[in-house]
């Protein structure tokens, strides 16, 4: 789209979520760096009025920052020239009862302005176009229904004339699909589902290449599959999209394969029958047609819950003396892989935890994880109660974007360091009930640092870690990298943190009025630069205190919720998916608000 790129190609703008289309989250901005941002203070800040988690960050076009928040889905346009000041504001009216469908808080990730357009994908599968300048609604189309447990969380995409949005609900059984909307009239162009039947999948066996040769075998999205698993399969698409321009390439992957009991999605109970095919899999597709050019599968038969969403970030790197053009994937599963992005082409997979132990490594002929028995939740066709997988369901990273810096070469990385006890179990499907089948506690990676999270610098040829620096909870917020040597990241806390990107070393750090699960942007207005986060906790790291399951009766009810008819097992640990137990203390640091803060140093020009 020629406005995302213009817009994008001025760094006075922080013009899309991801920062440009490669997902780099990186500035070349330089006025705040090493040796000032010691004086970093707050410029403004801004209460968007909404409690529950604050994903995805500002976008600042021009004279304009766009803002958004959780359920209800507003959209705040600011003026930088009065700051504040509220130009216009969107607020949807929306069923409520899509709330309990969604599985990790009430979270949404952002909108995407092009065209003059702003475009909000809505909790209840409504898909706005708003006038960028007035805030009116020019279309909607639905994506869904959260009846059957659809939602939507994440951020669009805007590629040429075409808007792309993906769908939640994968502990629901929903099938994924992306779905391409022309961004003039709202009307459906194309829809690409990770499971089922290859002209749905828009895969063509011939043509459709896996680790650099066609997939040759047709329907692998229904034959690894028992019956007719693969719809209710996931494989929803609820990450972040990225786009070549030069290769014509949209980039994303896919997440759970339905129930998180591998027994009922195992064929004739023989894991190498299984793979679950089109979940967990990068695909990257024509933007125009939808058609799949080539797919890499992380996690064949998961039996974890490593959903593969996570932002693929595109880069020219070296690699053994080449430059290549990459794309570089920080999983859930904890292995973080470098591709050839125009064919798929497997180049390293290493693990960016060195605690992860589900797997042993990546069989670089094959692209398949070596998968350790012992923490294996599936054994001799029957489900299986596993202690001590690392990570945990939450991942070694999940939805935290991470960034890229051209002028390191490296990747700075948000993660989680965190472990758990799976017990899977039969679920039978209801259309819009949970369909989970596991009862899952989280806490600390023994033996380790004692905290949740990791701050790192990743050498994506190498496949090593460059530094680390140690968190108290799970580091939940999207990375910044900038010409000035600064990286920044939020923590679970409300800490805004500033560290040298040679070293890792704490160069400054704010305490923010909630916990940041947002993504740290950057911009100029008049000349000055400005650093913006929103702060709100919340997400599935902070669900305990966004949806209030701290107190043991919160937590009962939550997983009676998703576990009908079981008892609250060992109550507040198991709650929240499991997530409540490893956070437990959250309480103790931050409260829930949503809030934008702007940062600068107030004596610079
Ligand atoms: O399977 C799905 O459809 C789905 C959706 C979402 C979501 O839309 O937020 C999450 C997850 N899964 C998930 O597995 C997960 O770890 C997760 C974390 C978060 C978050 O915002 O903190 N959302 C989601």
């Amino acid at each position: 789209n020629d406005s995302v790129m213009k817009n994008e190609a001025n760094p006075n703008n922080w013009a899309s979520q991801l920062g440009n289309y490669a997902g780099q989250r990186y500035s070349p901005l330089d006025q705040i760096n090493t040796g000032n941002v010691k004086d970093l203070q707050v410029a403004w800040s801004f209460s968007t009025g909404v409690l529950r988690g604050h994903e995805g960050g500002p976008i600042v076009v021009g004279d304009v920052m766009y803002i958004h928040t959780p359920f209800p889905n507003k959209v705040f346009a600011l003026d930088l020239n009065n700051p504040g000041r509220v130009i216009w504001k969107y607020e949807s009216v929306q069923d409520p009862t899509v709330i309990p469908v969604m599985c990790c808080d009430t979270v949404n990730r952002g909108v995407a302005v092009a065209d003059g357009k702003v475009f909000l994908a809505q909790a209840d599968n409504t898909l706005v176009a708003l006038d960028a300048k007035t805030g009116k609604e020019l279309w909607k189309a639905k994506n869904g229904d959260h009846t059957k447990g659809e939602t939507l969380t994440a951020a669009p995409l805007v590629v040429k004339d075409k808007v792309y949005v993906g769908i939640s609900g994968g502990e629901f059984g929903v099938r994924g699909h992306l779905t391409a909307y022309d961004t003039n009239s709202g009307k459906m162009v194309w829809r690409a589902f990770s499971t089922g039947p290859d002209t749905d999948v828009k895969i063509d066996p011939q043509k459709t290449t896996m680790m650099g040769k066609p997939i040759g075998q047709k329907d692998l999205g229904v034959s690894t599959w028992p019956g007719e698993e693969w719809k209710r399969g996931g494989g929803t698409t609820w990450g972040w999209y990225t786009y070549d321009p030069a290769l014509n390439l949209i980039y994303y992957g896919t997440g759970n394969p339905g129930t998180w009991n591998p027994v009922q999605r195992a064929v004739d109970n023989d894991r190498n029958k299984s793979d679950n095919k089109w979940s967990m899999t990068i695909f990257a597709r024509d933007p125009e047609t939808g058609e799949a050019k080539w797919v890499y599968q992380k996690t064949p038969f998961d039996e974890w819950d490593f959903d593969g969403v996570n932002e693929n970030i595109l880069a020219d790197i070296p690699i053994n003396g080449q430059t290549r053009k990459v794309l570089v994937n920080f999983d859930r599963n904890g292995f973080a892989y470098t591709l050839d992005r125009e064919t798929g082409e497997l180049l390293v997979a290493q693990k960016f935890d060195p605690t992860v132990n589900w797997a042993t490594d990546v069989d670089m002929k094959t692209g398949r994880p070596n998968v350790v028995d012992k923490y294996s939740t599936f054994a001799n066709g029957e489900d299986k109660n596993t202690a001590a997988v690392c990570p945990a369901a939450l991942g070694t990273k999940d939805q935290q974007p991470a960034s890229f810096s051209p002028d390191t070469g490296l990747f700075y990385v948000p993660t989680n360091h965190i472990c758990m006890d799976y017990e899977p179990f039969s679920v039978s499907y209801t259309a819009g009930q949970a369909y989970v089948g596991s009862t899952v506690s989280m806490y600390p990676t023994p033996n380790s640092h004692g905290g949740m999270g990791n701050f790192i610098a990743w050498d994506a040829a190498a496949g090593k870690i460059v530094w680390s620096r140690p968190e108290r909870f799970a580091v939940w917020s999207g990375a910044l990298s900038t010409k000035g040597g600064v990286a920044y990241y939020g923590t679970l806390e409300g800490y805004l943190v500033a560290v040298d990107m040679k070293d890792g070393k704490e160069l400054w750090r704010f305490k923010t009025p909630s916990g940041i699960i947002g993504n740290v942007n950057t911009y100029t207005h008049n000349g000055k630069q400005y650093v913006a986060v929103l702060s709100g906790v919340g997400g599935w790291a902070g669900i305990g205190l966004a949806a209030g399951l701290t107190q043991e009766s919160g937590a009962n009810q939550w997983h009676q919720a998703v576990h009908p008819g079981r008892t609250g097992g060992t109550g507040v640990s198991t709650a929240g998916l499991g997530a409540v137990g490893a956070h437990q203390s959250l309480g103790e640091y931050t409260q829930l608000g949503g809030v934008l803060t702007v940062f600068h140093i107030p004596d610079q020009r």
